[in-house]
């Protein structure tokens, strides 16, 4: 890592330094919101609701009149050493400070929220509305050292649920420096253009050639994989012979022309004029398959780009040009000029979730010749689109086969090659019934009624990965017949193979015809077998820079920030273009959460700019965040509608333009395989994958150093998670020379770099910038209710990890009491649930359509977690299940365990009593659905089928 040029101008933070007063009196914000709590206190509405927003808006009410008594909650007296880790009483909060220079700052940062949380805990006993937290949140959060709650030396009787103020900077965070380890030197990139190589010494179509360099700006040297798959794939395709391939080559190597260029290149015979008569209504010549809607959007624009090939008078030139550089085909050439080809109607379509199938639909009846599509969609056009005539098909393309697989498409792929099989034994023996029609002597079973021979080869299928474990060579073994695997050779096999290259490359201006490339490593398997190919170490591109840091939990955000300073900073890297950064979050409501706090944090107390309750703020694509100025920052998940993913990606992919601009995307791992975003300079995991283990970590670093470019990574690790690093290091190191490839980087020095100053600034602007979060969190009931769904789905993500990995991410080894503070909640992990539920029929009546999504995943989760503890009892020694379940119930760890016991119990003592329960509580929902139908007058009738049979 580049230490120098990295200490940030941090303004906005460095005027809100130490010593800045705060406002005396609280903003007219804060005012407004005071009078509003005395109202609602005075009314005493939702006195009997454990209600967060009650402790927010009371916070901000309480703090001018802290201010002007202020020993009525600031701490006493900080300790005039540094205090060892006190754990923190039930019902009684501490305020941990050192009385160091640096913790000062903390201190009095602290010490007016502190007074103003101390309040709001004043304000909600008034009214009732306190829980005292459970036992099991006192352990949790008394566990580390770091947390205490504020005002607790002056009020140690009262509970702290509503504000929990701790410093960032105490024992935890004080672990033993990173030895500092050598950066390794700059290696060669593994996936760039090859400079011994042209597309035209392959064997690629002039005109191709003169399209890539020109209108694509691609260039005219192929990658290692694709001289080594564009002759496989253009040759011949004879009968019997080796025809379907297995692309396996590393991220950003150019896989998807790989298979494009060879789809277009066996389809421009049938633009010349000898086949003029070809309109779109020919059907569907090719189809390309993609996981997710962003990747299929991404090979069709691509494919879009590469069919606009017609002749104009500047193409003629490009493609003269090309061919007299190439020194070939002369003849030939000037024969094409003479005959301009046309690709008008090679048009391609796009069919994905997400898009109305009646618009496909329309789209499909003027028929489209390349098709790239979601397996689903394709699917059911396949099954109930007539207009669909796919029994032409020459190509099929499977792109990224694994995350295909892993997203349990398998049974959708067979369904899929079933109808394709289908509708071309239909299409040929309805084209063989013509010719019979048109005379014995005519008939040809391989040729259609104009004499095109569609069915003389068998369809040709491509499978293309980054990652090739066993559930693709199964795939490869149904799907693939007598397949062929081409791997990009590693780098040391490279210099030696490029020599070799270079030999026959001077051979092959000679014979234009190219068959084969002696270096790519072949493996044939006998069709319906699985290839077999060893699976092999998985590896990074060479040039990727690796990081990882062990962050300690309740300073997750402050790095991340941190971090992401340092990386859309100018003088990250020398490079002149603009510096695109990807944040990989565990799930759909911390991206949120991020996303909208990162935008809504203010460094200082100026008023807050009023909500109108128009919602715009909610609809912007792009947030703009103080501590990162000038890199705006999107976000993009699942949860988010089509249009929304779209304009996230478009608006994520064209910000920045200029030199040096920046932009920032939080994801989940929904862009983690295939996207090719423009200029990313950098890949940050927060969380390291839950599931995929290694090879999603190189799909997700694989968004940057992509065809030869430099690219940096970091993953942030907690504590317990450290090990994490060294089984990635030895799953990679196999492809390489020995080096290590991840590189430990201090938190510390993450934070100087990425805040600047020595250490008692970078501190203190740090704390500035994690109480702009908190202040955020506690402004509106929709924040803080932001910051709990997120904090409670990342444990609920965090314990989907595999079993295989449970050891060091469990969900028992989280301190839930830091992890709080990391979403900037001052709540003890039982409040911050409590205060969730009680919150939560909010967010359907406030009919966001986002939020019922998720209320409804969320009891679908609920559920699940009711059955997981249901099987616990079933099976008491499942530690993995016990662990999955811990996550949905995070603040009651104990309570599950008693559950679990109670459950184990009751299945002993052969009273299935909660199953009578639930089985009583259907039927009685039944019941009540019935009478509400017999009152307003509805038929009733039972039927066999049904699961209890009510009179
Ligand atoms: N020969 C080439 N020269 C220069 N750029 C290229 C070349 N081939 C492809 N590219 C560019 O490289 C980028 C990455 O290509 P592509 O998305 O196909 O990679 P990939 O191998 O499919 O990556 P992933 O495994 O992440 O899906 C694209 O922007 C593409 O335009």
């Amino acid at each position: 890592m580049d230490d120098d040029g990295l200490l940030l101008n941090f303004a906005a933070p460095a005027a809100a330094g130490p010593s800045r007063p705060r406002a005396a009196k609280g903003t007219p914000h804060q005012r407004a919101q005071a009078q509003r709590a005395a109202r609602a206190s005075q009314s005493g509405a939702a006195a009997a609701q454990p209600r967060a927003d009650a402790s927010s808006s009371a916070t901000a009410a309480a703090a001018p009149a802290q201010r002007r008594a202020p020993t009525a909650a600031a701490p006493s007296a900080a300790p005039a050493a540094p205090a060892p880790p006190r754990p923190r009483q039930s019902g009684a909060g501490t305020h941990e400070a050192r009385s160091t220079p640096r913790a000062q700052h903390a201190a009095s940062s602290a010490q007016a929220e502190a007074a103003a949380v101390a309040q709001a805990i004043e304000a909600a006993q008034a009214k009732g509305r306190h829980k005292p937290a459970k036992a099991a949140a006192a352990k949790a959060s008394g566990s580390g050292s770091g947390t205490g709650s504020a005002g607790a030396s002056t009020a140690p009787a009262r509970p702290p649920p509503a504000g929990v103020i701790s410093s960032l900077f105490t024992g935890a965070a004080s672990a033993a420096p990173v030895k500092a380890t050598p950066a390794a030197p700059a290696a060669q990139p593994t996936n760039a253009p090859l400079d011994t190589s042209s597309f035209a010494s392959i064997g690629l179509d002039a005109l191709l050639v003169a399209h890539l360099a020109g209108r694509m700006g691609i260039g005219s040297a192929p990658t290692s994989i694709q001289r080594a798959a564009l002759p496989l794939l253009m040759a011949p395709c004879a009968r019997g012979a080796q025809r379907d391939v297995l692309i396996h080559a590393q991220t950003g190597s150019g896989k998807t022309l790989a298979y494009l260029l060879p789809i277009l290149q066996s389809l421009l015979p049938l633009c010349t004029d000898a086949a003029s008569w070809i309109d779109r209504s020919v059907g569907t010549l090719a189809i390309i398959l993609a996981p997710t809607r962003e990747l299929a959007r991404q090979i069709y624009e691509v494919a879009e780009k590469l069919v606009q090939l017609h002749l104009s008078p500047r193409q003629r030139e490009a493609i003269a040009a090309a061919e007299e550089a190439a020194q070939k085909q002369d003849e030939e050439a000037s024969d094409e000029e003479e005959t301009p080809r046309r690709t008008r109607w090679l048009v391609p379509g796009l069919l994905s979730g997400g898009s109305t199938r009646n618009h496909e639909k329309s789209k499909l009846r003027k028929g489209l010749p390349i098709i790239v599509a979601t397996p689903g969609r394709l699917l059911d056009h396949l099954q109930n689109t007539t207009s669909l005539d796919a029994g032409k098909l020459q190509w099929l393309v499977l792109d990224e086969a694994d995350r295909l697989l892993e997203m349990g498409f398998r049974e959708t792929l067979d369904g899929i090659l079933k109808a394709l099989e289908g509708r071309r034994r239909m299409s040929k023996e309805t084209a063989r019934e013509a010719m019979r029609e048109k005379g014995a002597e005519e008939t040809d079973e391989t040729a259609d009624g104009m004499g095109i021979e569609w069915w003389k080869h068998p369809r040709r299928t491509v499978l293309c990965s980054a990652t090739l474990d066993e559930n693709v060579q199964v795939l490869a073994g149904s799907a693939l017949v007598q397949p062929v695997v081409v791997r990009a050779l590693p780098e040391e096999d490279r210099k030696q193979q490029q020599q070799q290259a270079r030999a026959r490359d001077a051979e092959a201006e000679a014979q234009p015809a190219v068959t084969g490339e002696k270096d790519v490593k072949l493996k044939a398997a006998s069709p319906s077998e699985a290839p077999v190919v060893a699976r092999t170490n998985l590896a990074a591109p060479a040039q990727l820079r690796q990081h990882f840091v062990v962050v300690p939990t309740k300073q997750r955000l402050v790095v991340l920030l941190a971090l992401l300073r340092q990386a859309v900073s100018r003088s990250s890297d020398s490079s002149p273009k603009a510096r695109r950064v990807i944040v990989f979050i565990s799930c759909t409501d911390a991206v949120d959460f991020f996303w909208r706090a990162m935008g809504g944090a203010k460094m200082s107390d100026a008023e807050e700019p009023k909500e109108d309750g128009s919602g715009e703020e909610k609809q912007a694509v792009a947030q703009s965040c103080e501590v990162i100025p000038s890199a705006p920052i999107f976000r993009l998940h699942g949860s988010m509608t089509q249009s929304e993913r779209i304009a996230s990606l478009r608006a994520f992919s064209k910000a920045a333009p200029e030199a040096g601009g920046a932009a920032i995307l939080l994801c989940t791992s929904v862009a983690a395989r295939g996207l090719d975003l423009p200029d990313v300079s950098c890949v940050v995991q927060l969380d390291a994958p839950t599931e995929g283990g290694v090879d999603e970590y190189l799909h997700r670093v694989g968004r940057t150093a992509r065809v030869g470019r430099e690219g940096q990574s970091w993953i942030m690790l907690l504590p317990h998670e450290r090990e994490a690093a060294t089984r990635l290091e030895r799953a990679m190191s196999g492809q390489q020379d020995g080096t290590p490839r991840l590189h430990e980087v201090d938190a510390r020095q993450v934070l100087r770099h990425g805040f600047g100053g020595g250490a008692a600034e970078y501190e203190a602007r740090a704390t500035d910038a994690q109480l702009a979060f908190e202040r955020w969190v506690l402004r509106s009931d929709e924040a803080s209710g932001l910051a709990r769904r997120a904090y409670l789905s990342h444990i609920r993500a965090y314990a989907t990890h595999p079993a295989a990995e449970k050891d060091l991410f469990s969900v028992s080894a989280l301190q839930l009491g830091h992890l709080a503070k990391a979403f900037a909640l001052r709540e003890a992990p039982a409040a911050i649930k409590a205060n969730a539920r009680a919150a939560g029929g909010g967010a359907g009546k406030q009919g966001d359509r986002h939020e019922k999504r998720k209320a409804a995943f969320d009891a679908d989760e609920e559920r699940r977690a009711r059955r997981k503890a249901k099987r616990m009892a079933a099976e008491p020694h499942s530690t993995a299940t016990r662990e999955e379940h811990d996550a949905e119930d995070d603040d009651s760890l104990a309570a599950i365990a008693t559950y679990a016991a109670k459950r184990a119990a009751e299945k002993a003592g052969g009273k299935n009593k909660a199953d009578k329960t639930d089985a009583e509580a259907r039927m009685y929902a039944k019941v009540r659905a019935m009478g509400r139908a017999t009152r307003k007058g509805g038929v009733l009738a039972a039927h066999g089928a049904d699961e209890f049979q009510i009179g």
